[in-house]
C-alpha cells in the first residue's frame, strides 16, 4: 500500500518503508532491511537518516554511511539534499570503504606511525609499470649484477602474495629462486614511498583502527568513537575485507560506553560479486558475523520500477526455478500498471539481432512521436568485450551512437595515464619519484632502458631521500653540472654515471626540458588550478622531447608486419586517444565539480589524484547505453535489451527458459535477475529458442508480439499516457504521433524483411544478413532524421 504521506518528516512513503524509517536505532541492534529491486532502498535510507536527526537528536556527525560504489554515494546524498537541507546533508559523512579508509589513514595515521603521512595510490598501470621495470633475467644490487629471474607477472604475483600475507618475503624469494634482498628493497621501497594498491588501504586502516585502541580513550580516534549509527548500503555486495571493516568500525567503543547500532540493506539475489569474494548467503548468516547483536528484520513490500509482468517473470521464472525464490520476492508488490508480457524474440545470428534491436529502437522513437529518447534504450551484456562489440557494431552498421557505461575511465589504463605521472610530479606527491622513472622509461629509447632505470633506482637507495621531491631536484643539479659529480654528497652524479653522454645525449636532452617544463608549470599552477588550464599545462609539458610521439604511437607498432596495417593500427590508436584524451578532461571536469561543492583536500590536483578513478555514468540524450550487467546495478531504464539470440557471440541465457528438469544455475539466475530488474517499462529478451519451442508455460510469461503504441483502442492510447506520466515528460502532440507513426510505416513497409536464413549457403547467409544489416542501417538513419523531424514539430 502506498501511503498517502501527510508527515512532513518521512513523506511520500509505503507503509513498510515507514516502518523501517521510524525503526528506533537501538544500540547492539542490527536493522536488516531486504528489499527486491526498485524498492527504493536508497529513498528509505535517506529518509531514516533524516529521521534520525530530527526525531532521535542524533547529531549528523554520529552517522557513518558506507556504500560500495561512487555512483551509489552520489545518488543517497542527493536523494538527502533533495530532502533535507543541504548544509546539515553535507555533514553526514557518506564515503565508499575506499575513500573512507584512505582518509582515515591520512587524518588520523601520522600520529601512530609516520608511514601514514605519505599515501598515493597505486592503480593497476602504475602496478603494471613498477612490476615492469623491477622484474629482469639479472637485476642489479648493492654494486653487483644477481639473477633477476623474474618476468613482470611473476613479481606482481609475487609481490601482491608478500603484501596480503599470504607469503613471507623469505618464502617468496625461496619459491622464485630470487634475491629476498631485493624483495625486501622493493617492498621497502613501496613503503616508504606511501606507494598503496586499493587492497592495502583497506588491511592498513584496520591495523590503524586496532593500534589507536591500544591506549586509553584519550587516544582514540575522535571521529570513529563518536559515531553511533552505522549504515551499510548493497550489502550483498560485501566481500570478506569490506565485512572487517564494518565489523572493526561498528566494534569501536563510542565516549558514552554505549554500542553502535547498525542499519544495513540490500538484495541477497542481487549478489552478482562472487567473482570478488561476496557472498548471498551472507544475509542469512549475518547473526554469525555480529553475535553479540540482536536482530530486526524488515522487508519492503512494493516494487516502484517494475511492471507487475516484469515482476512476474523475474520471481517465476529466474528465481524460483533456480531456488531462490526468498519471502521477500514472494510478498513484493508492483504499485504500477500493467506494461505488458515482457518480449522474447529469437533471431539467428547476431546481424539479425542487432537489425532487430536497431528497427525496435527506431520504431518506439518513432511511434511515441518522440516521447522516447535514445537514452532511454539500454542494452546489457556480459562482458566488456560484447560491449565494445555491440557498441561498434551499432554504430558502424546502423549510425547509432552508444554510450558504453562504465567505461569513460578507460583512458586510465591507457597511454594517457601518462598525465596521472605528469600530475603527481607537478604536485610534489609521495612517490612521483616512481613516475618521474616510468616517464624515463619513455625518454629513454635506446636498448637496455629497464637495466638504466633498476640501477638508477638501486643507487637511489643509499641518498637522502626523505623529501618527495629528491630525485627531480637531485637529478636536475645533476644535469645542471655534471663536472661537479665528484664533489660534495656520495650521491652526487649518479645519474650523470649511468647515462653517460655523448650515448644518451638525446634523453638528458629530453629530461631536462621536460623538468624545467614541469617547474614552469607547478608555478603556473599554483595560483589557479581549473581543467582548463591543468589541461594547457599537460599539453605545453608533452609537446617537449618524445613524449607527443610516445602518445601518438599504437602500443605493438613496430611488431606490425605490413605498411598497410601500420597505417589501420594508427588510424586506430588516434581515435582511440581522441575518445581517451576527452575522456581524461571529462574527468577532470566531473572531478572539478565534486571539488568544489566541499571536500578536504587543500587544492584540485591532490583531489583529482585521489578520485580519478571513481567513474560515475554520464547520459547523453542521442545516445543508447550499452553496458555490461555488473556496471548496470543499481540503475533503471526505460527498456532494456538483453540479447540473447546466438551462443556463439553473446552469453547464452537459454538454459534459464527451459524446463525446471534442466541444471539449477543460481549464479546464472542472479546476474539475469539484475539485469531484467533494470528496466522500468519494456524488457527484451533474445532467445535462440522461439517461443512455441520453448516449455509452454513460458506463454504466460512472454510475448513474440511487439508492444504496440500506436492502436486506436483507448486501452494503447493509455499506454503512451502512461509513458508520458511514468517518464515525467509532456505527451507529444496527436500530431508529431501520427507523423512519426506513419512515417515509420511508410518506411517499414519499404524495407525487405528477410526470410529465415539458417538454410542458405555461407556465402549467400552474409550477402542476404549484408542486406539486411543495410535496410536496418537505412531504416534507423531515416529513424534518426524522421526523429528530429518529429521532435521539431
Ligand atoms: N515511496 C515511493 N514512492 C514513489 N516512488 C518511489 C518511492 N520509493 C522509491 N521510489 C522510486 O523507486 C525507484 C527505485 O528506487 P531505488 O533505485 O532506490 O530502488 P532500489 O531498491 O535501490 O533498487 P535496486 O536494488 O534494484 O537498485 C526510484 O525511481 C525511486 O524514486
Amino acid at each position: 500500500m502506498v501511503a498517502s504521506g501527510t508527515d512532513s518528516d518521512v513523506g511520500t512513503v509505503t507503509d513498510s518503508q515507514r516502518k523501517i524509517i521510524e525503526t528506533v536505532p537501538k544500540p547492539r541492534e542490527i536493522l536488516l532491511v531486504k528489499a527486491g529491486p526498485g524498492s527504493g532502498k536508497t529513498l528509505t535510507m535517506a529518509r531514516r537518516i533524516v529521521h534520525l536527526v530530527e526525531q532521535h537528536n542524533i547529531k549528523p556527525e554520529e552517522i557513518l554511511v558506507l556504500s560500495m560504489t561512487n555512483r551509489a554515494v552520489g545518488m543517497l546524498k542527493s536523494t538527502l539534499c533533495s530532502i533535507s537541507h543541504e548544509e546539515s546533508a553535507n555533514q553526514i559523512n557518506i564515503s565508499t570503504f575506499h575513500s573512507f579508509c584512505s582518509r582515515l589513514l591520512e587524518e588520523y595515521g601520522p600520529p601512530y606511525d609516520d608511514a601514514y603521512t605519505k599515501i598515493r595510490l597505486l592503480d593497476d598501470m602504475s602496478w603494471r609499470s613498477f612490476s615492469t621495470i623491477f622484474s629482469a633475467k639479472s637485476i642489479s644490487l648493492g654494486g653487483a649484477t644477481i639473477n633477476g629471474n623474474l618476468t613482470a607477472a611473476k613479481l606482481d604475483k609475487l609481490l601482491s602474495s608478500i603484501k596480503v600475507g599470504e607469503l613471507t618475503i623469505t618464502e617468496a624469494a625461496q619459491k622464485s629462486n630470487v634475491s629476498e634482498e631485493y624483495l625486501k628493497e622493493l617492498i621497502h621501497y613501496l613503503d616508504r614511498n606511501g606507494m598503496k594498491r586499493y587492497s592495502d588501504f583497506i588491511t592498513d586502516a584496520i591495523k590503524l583502527m586496532n593500534t589507536s585502541l591500544k591506549g586509553d580513550s584519550s587516544k582514540w580516534i575522535h571521529e570513529l568513537a563518536n559515531y553511533k549509527i552505522i549504515i551499510v548500503d548493497e550489502f550483498q555486495d560485501m566481500h570478506n575485507s569490506l565485512l572487517k571493516i564494518v565489523k572493526r568500525v561498528v566494534s569501536y567503543p563510542c565516549y558514552d560506553g554505549t554500542t553502535k547500532h547498525l542499519t544495513i540493506a540490500g538484495d541477497p539475489n542481487q549478489c552478482i560479486y562472487e567473482f570478488l569474494g561476496s557472498n548471498p548467503d551472507l544475509f542469512n548468516d549475518i547473526h554469525k558475523e555480529f553475535p553479540d547483536f540482536s536482530l530486526n528484520e524488515q522487508h519492503i513490500h512494493e516494487t516502484f520500477r517494475l511492471t507487475p509482468e516484469v515482476l512476474k517473470v523475474s520471481a517465476e521464472v529466474i528465481l524460483k526455478p533456480n531456488g531462490l525464490l526468498t519471502e521477500i520476492h514472494k510478498e513484493i508488490k508492483s504499485v504500477k500498471p500493467d506494461g505488458g508480457k515482457p518480449v522474447l524474440y529469437a533471431r539467428d545470428t547476431p546481424l539479425e539481432e542487432y537489425d532487430f534491436i536497431a528497427s525496435e529502437i527506431s520504431r518506439l522513437i518513432l511511434q511515441s512521436g518522440g516521447l522516447f529518447s535514445f537514452s532511454d534504450f539500454t542494452i546489457l551484456l556480459r562482458s566488456n568485450k560484447e560491449v565494445n562489440d555491440v557498441a561498434d557494431h551499432l554504430n558502424e552498421y546502423y549510425g547509432i551512437k552508444c554510450n558504453k557505461l562504465g567505461q569513460s575511465t578507460n583512458w586510465v589504463t591507457s597511454k594517457v595515464h601518462l598525465f596521472l605521472d605528469i600530475l603527481n610530479l607537478i604536485s610534489e606527491k609521495y612517490g612521483s619519484e616512481f613516475c618521474l622513472m616510468c616517464i624515463l622509461m619513455i625518454m629513454d629509447d635506446k636498448p637496455m632502458a629497464k637495466g638504466r632505470i633498476s640501477k638508477l633506482f638501486n643507487a637511489l637507495q643509499t641518498i637522502d631521500n626523505s623529501e618527495p621531491k629528491y630525485l627531480m631536484n637531485y637529478i636536475l643539479q645533476d644535469l645542471k653540472d655534471p663536472k661537479e659529480k665528484n664533489k660534495g654528497s656520495d650521491s652526487n652524479g649518479i645519474f650523470s654515471s649511468i647515462y653517460k653522454l655523448p650515448d644518451h645525449s638525446l634523453t638528458t636532452s629530453y629530461l631536462t626540458k621536460f623538468l624545467e617544463g614541469i617547474s614552469k608549470e607547478r608555478e603556473l599552477l599554483s595560483h589557479n588550478q581549473n581543467p582548463q588550464l591543468i589541461m594547457e599545462s599537460l599539453l605545453r609539458i608533452v609537446s617537449s622531447g618524445n613524449l607527443l610521439e610516445h602518445l601518438n604511437t599504437p602500443t605493438s607498432y613496430s611488431l606490425s608486419p605490413s605498411k598497410s596495417s601500420k597505417i589501420d593500427m594508427i588510424e586506430n590508436h588516434r581515435s582511440n586517444l581522441d575518445i581517451n584524451i576527452s575522456s581524461f578532461y571529462n574527468s577532470l571536469i566531473s572531478s572539478h565539480k565534486t571539488y568544489l561543492a566541499g571536500n578536504t583536500e587543500k587544492d584540485f590536483i591532490s583531489h583529482f589524484l585521489r578520485t580519478y578513478s571513481e567513474d560515475v555514468p554520464v547520459f547523453r540524450s542521442d545516445m543508447v547505453n550499452v553496458s555490461t550487467v555488473h556496471t548496470a546495478k543499481g540503475l533503471e531504464f526505460p527498456v532494456v535489451f538483453i540479447p540473447g539470440s546466438n551462443n556463439h557471440y553473446i552469453a547464452d541465457w537459454s538454459s534459464l527458459f527451459q524446463d525446471d528438469n534442466i541444471k539449477i544455475d543460481p549464479v546464472k539466475a542472479r546476474l539475469f535477475y539484475v539485469a531484467c530488474t533494470r528496466t522500468k517499462h519494456f524488457l527484451y529478451v533474445g532467445s535462440r529458442d522461439r517461443l512455441k519451442s520453448l516449455s509452454s508455460s513460458m506463454n504466460e510469461f512472454f510475448t513474440e508480439s511487439l508492444p504496440d503504441l500506436t492502436s486506436p483502442d483507448s486501452h494503447h492510447k493509455s499506454i503512451l499516457s502512461n509513458l508520458s506520466l511514468e517518464l515525467d515528460r509532456k505527451l507529444p502532440s496527436t500530431q508529431k504521433i501520427s507523423l512519426g507513426t506513419s512515417l515509420y510505416s511508410k518506411f517499414y513497409q519499404n524495407s525487405k524483411v528477410v526470410p529465415n536464413t539458417t538454410q542458405v549457403a555461407f556465402a549467400r547467409e552474409l550477402h542476404i544478413n549484408r542486406q539486411l544489416v543495410c535496410s536496418g542501417a537505412m531504416l534507423l538513419h531515416s529513424g534518426r532524421k524522421l526523429f528530429h523531424h518529429v521532435t521539431k514539430l
